[in-house]
This record gives C-alpha cells, sequence and structure tokens, in this order.
C-alpha cells in the first residue's frame, strides 16, 4: 500500500469512527428523551377496573434466597381484580416448596397454585419449568415473571395497561430494587445506565431488545406461533419470543415501570458470569453485535475518536477523551435519575465507582464470552450454536404434581 492509499484508507476510517461517535449520542439523545415521556407516566384508567381481564401470573422457581419470601409475597397483594399465580419447581426437593405452600396458607384468597417437576420440551430449564403452568393457565393473558423480581401493588394493572389491542407483549424493563452492599449498587448502575440506554432507544425505534424476566403476553398470539414449548430449543426464548410476536404483526412495548430484580445474591462475580451469558446469547443470535458492543461502549468509542479527532482536526487526543468520557457520565447520571425516578438511591461517590468499575469492565464481559466456548446457566451447561439454538444438556423429567 502507497502512502497515499493508507492516508486515504485511515481519513475514512476516521470519518466513520466520528459518525458512529454522533450515532451514539443520538442513542443517548433518545433513551434520555423516550424514557423523560415513557416511563412512570401517569395512566388514566380506560376500564373500570373491576372489568380488567384476568391474568396467569407464571413464576419458574429454582432454589431459594434471603428475599424469595418477601418478593414472592408481592404477587399475593396485587391491586388487581382477576388473577392466578402459579408457581412451579422442576424437583421436588427445590426448598422453594416451602416457601411457596407456606405463602398459599397465608392468603387463602388468593388463587395460587405450585407445579412440581419439569416437562423436557427442550434444552431451555426456564422453558421446561413452565410448561405445566403454561398448559394449566386459565386466562388468555400471561405474565412471566422471574424468581427474584418484586412487583409494587400497581405493577399488574400498570402491565395490563399497555396491553392495547395492537399489542401483543408487554416487557417491563430490567431494573434493580435498591438493596444494601456494592454489589448491589454495580447492578444498579449497570441497569439503569448502559442497560437502560440500550433498551429504551431501541424500543423507542421498533428494534427487538428485549428481556424476559417480567413480560406479559397474549396466549393466543404465542399459541399460533407454535406456543410455549416452540422456544425450548433456544436459550434466549425472549428474543425469539418477541420476534414471533412482531411476525404476526403485533407490536411490542416497554411497560411504563421497569422490573424490580431484588435477588437475594448480589455477587458480583455472579453477575459478571450472568452478563457474560447474556453477551454469549447475543453475539450468537445477532453476530453484528460482536462489532457493534465493544465500540458503543464508552472507553473504547472514545479512545477511537479521540484518536480520530486528532488526525482529521489536531485536536488533542487526551482532551477530548476526557471531554467525552466526563459528557458520557453526565449523560448516564441523567439517564440513572429517570429511570430511578428520583435521586440516587446512594451516595454520589458510590454512583461514581460502580459506574466506572461498569465502564472499565464491559470490554473484558465482552472478552469472557468471545473466550467460551459455552453457556453456563443455573447450573447446566449448554453449547450454543450460531443462530441462537442450543444444545440439549443431560436433564430428567419428573412427574408433574400440581398443589393447590
Ligand atoms: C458506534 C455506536 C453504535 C452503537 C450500537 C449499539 C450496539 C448495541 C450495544 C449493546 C447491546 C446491548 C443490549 C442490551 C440488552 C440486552 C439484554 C440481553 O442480553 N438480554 C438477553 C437475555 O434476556 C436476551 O436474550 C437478548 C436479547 C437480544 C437483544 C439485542 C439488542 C440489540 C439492541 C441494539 C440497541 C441499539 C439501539 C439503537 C437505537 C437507535
Ligand atoms: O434451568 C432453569 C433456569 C432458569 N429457570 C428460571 O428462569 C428464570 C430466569 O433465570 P435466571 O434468573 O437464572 O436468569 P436471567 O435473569 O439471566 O434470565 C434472563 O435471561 C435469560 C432469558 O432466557 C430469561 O428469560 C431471562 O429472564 C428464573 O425464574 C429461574 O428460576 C428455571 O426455571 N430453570
Amino acid at each position: 500500500m502507497t502512502v497515499d492509499h493508507f492516508a486515504i484508507g485511515a481519513t475514512v476510517i476516521a470519518i466513520a469512527v466520528i459518525i458512529g461517535w454522533f450515532i451514539s449520542w443520538f442513542i443517548h439523545t433518545i433513551s434520555i428523551c423516550f424514557g423523560v415521556r415513557h416511563l412512570y407516566k401517569k395512566l388514566e384508567p380506560v376500564i373500570p377496573k373491576e372489568e380488567l381481564p384476568g391474568v396467569s401470573i407464571i413464576k419458574p422457581l429454582t432454589g431459594v434466597d434471603i428475599n424469595l419470601k418477601s418478593n414472592l409475597e408481592t404477587f399475593f397483594t396485587q391491586d388487581y381484580p382477576k388473577y392466578e399465580l402459579l408457581f412451579s419447581v422442576q424437583d421436588d426437593n427445590d426448598p422453594a416448596i416451602l416457601v411457596v405452600k407456606s405463602l398459599i396458607d397465608s392468603y387463602p384468597k388468593v388463587d395460587a397454585k405450585l407445579f412440581i417437576g419439569l416437562k423436557n420440551v427442550g434444552p431451555n430449564g426456564k422453558i421446561n419449568n413452565m410448561i405445566c403452568p403454561y398448559e394449566a393457565a386459565i386466562y388468555n393473558n400471561i405474565v412471566i415473571s422471574d424468581t427474584g423480581i418484586k412487583m409494587t401493588p400497581n405493577t399488574l394493572y400498570e402491565m395490563v395497561h399497555c396491553l392495547k389491542p395492537d399489542v401483543g407483549l408487554v416487557l417491563q424493563m430490567p431494573y434493580c430494587a435498591t438493596r444494601k452492599g456494592f454489589g448491589a449498587v454495580y447492578q444498579q448502575v449497570y441497569f439503569g445506565t448502559m442497560q437502560a440506554r440500550n433498551c429504551l432507544s431501541a424500543n423507542a425505534v421498533n428494534i427487538n431488545c428485549s428481556t424476559g424476566m417480567s413480560s406479559l403476553l397474549r396466549r393466543e398470539v404465542l399459541d399460533k406461533a407454535g406456543g410455549l414449548a416452540e422456544f425450548g430449543k433456544y436459550l434466549a426464548e425472549d428474543h425469539f419470543m418477541a420476534q414471533a410476536i412482531r411476525a404476526q404483526g403485533f407490536k411490542v412495548v416497554l411497560a411504563t415501570t421497569p422490573a424490580l430484580q431484588n435477588s437475594g445474591n448480589c455477587s458480583i462475580s455472579e453477575f459478571h458470569n450472568r452478563l457474560t451469558r447474556w453477551a454469549q446469547l447475543r453475539m450468537s443470535m445477532l453476530p453484528t453485535l460482536i462489532f457493534l458492543e465493544p465500540v458503543g461502549e464508552s472507553v473504547v468509542l472514545g479512545v477511537l475518536t479521540s484518536w480520530a479527532a486528532n488526525f482529521l482536526l489536531d485536536v488533542s487526543p487526551l482532551a477530548f477523551f476526557l471531554g467525552h468520557f466526563l459528557l458520557w457520565f453526565l449523560s448516564d447520571y441523567i439517564l440513572f435519575r429517570i429511570v430511578e425516578n428520583g435521586p440516587l438511591p446512594f451516595s454520589k461517590f458510590e454512583f461514581v465507582v460502580a459506574w466506572l468499575l461498569r465502564e472499565f469492565l464491559s470490554p473484558y464481559i465482552l472478552l469472557m464470552g468471545h473466550l467460551k466456548d459455552h453457556v453456563v446457566w443455573r447450573n447446566q451447561k449448554y453449547k450454543i450454536q450460531w443462530g441462537g439454538i442450543v444444545q440439549v444438556p443431560v436433564s430428567n423429567s419428573l412427574d408433574v404434581v400440581a398443589v393447590s
């Protein structure tokens, strides 16, 4: 390559980097605007409360943590006229059984059942755990809610409110309840900044960006796509369910309040394992993210753009990087306050430390996703293929028992 070719190539790359930098600020701006407009907006009642449709809430459980009982209790105290609770565990030694039974005894007026044992329809353990309650559900509207989720008394109403006739799936954007300890702060900052930015901006422009920890869907729509069992072949069943619902012409929308993850386990290393697993899923399903995700991170994009600005405009790279990083921080701080709907629930110092840690560790998490040749989820190992299909882990199906 001659010097001219080299200079032309470098100029083209530098211009592309600058364009990418503007795109990333466009994403920040959309997420903030959409967050302000959509999150926590006042819901005008459209139909009287007693005429609201019935909802079956499926809770696939695996094990116990110190918050499980209080989290599950929030499902028994929903300010909603007609719903049933369908808990399921995959084996009869699961300690969650005792917790659920004691809550069922304490709230005899709430229609609640416990299913013990899974139906093996594919590699996805969560789907296998949910097949029995899904088949037994009496209502057409199904909420799927992960074990660590806590609701406020209004959450179910807020989700149903978003289920307009043209909507097939309502997702609660992932966020966290405020818990004690730095691990909890770190997770809350992650979900309130990077995750919220991508989730809000993608949904604002109708890009499929789903996380299935708390969602409400129309059963007849899912059944037309083959039912819940059809998605047992994927680990990222949430992404493929949203895709199948959109393919039938229904909208996928965000609920006005985020999902409150409130697991009793706030370990940073386990959280990193979870993020690595999610990164592996995303990269296998959407390979363009292998390139886009790292360049969409503040540190990598900052370094690249500092070089580009210096190359094209002779700007000091250090000054550019520091300005970029400070702006990114301020934008994330504003977004966090929008998602939290109030002041920081911890000190500013903790926010800064958790934010810096996340920004500098994110390339490492993405790298770990590339280095691992298998996915680990709840002690099961899976081999994942391009397209998101997984190979079956060894699993044993128990007889199913329903306990009211
Ligand atoms: C030069 C700048 C370009 C920036 C491009 C930004 C690239 C996107 C970067 C990161 C994507 C992060 C997605 C976070 C949410 C995903 C959470 C998750 O992994 N969930 C899994 C488990 O529940 C789930 O199975 C996977 C779902 C797939 C999500 C795919 C998301 C694509 C989002 C793209 C957002 C771009 C927004 C553009 C708006 C104009
Ligand atoms: O083998 C399993 C694994 C998981 N599960 C249940 O599935 C739910 C989610 O599990 P975890 O909390 O371990 O995982 P995550 O929070 O990472 O899940 C998230 O990412 C992966 C997606 O497929 C899920 O839909 C999403 O909720 C829990 O309720 C858990 O009890 C099972 O019932 N069996």
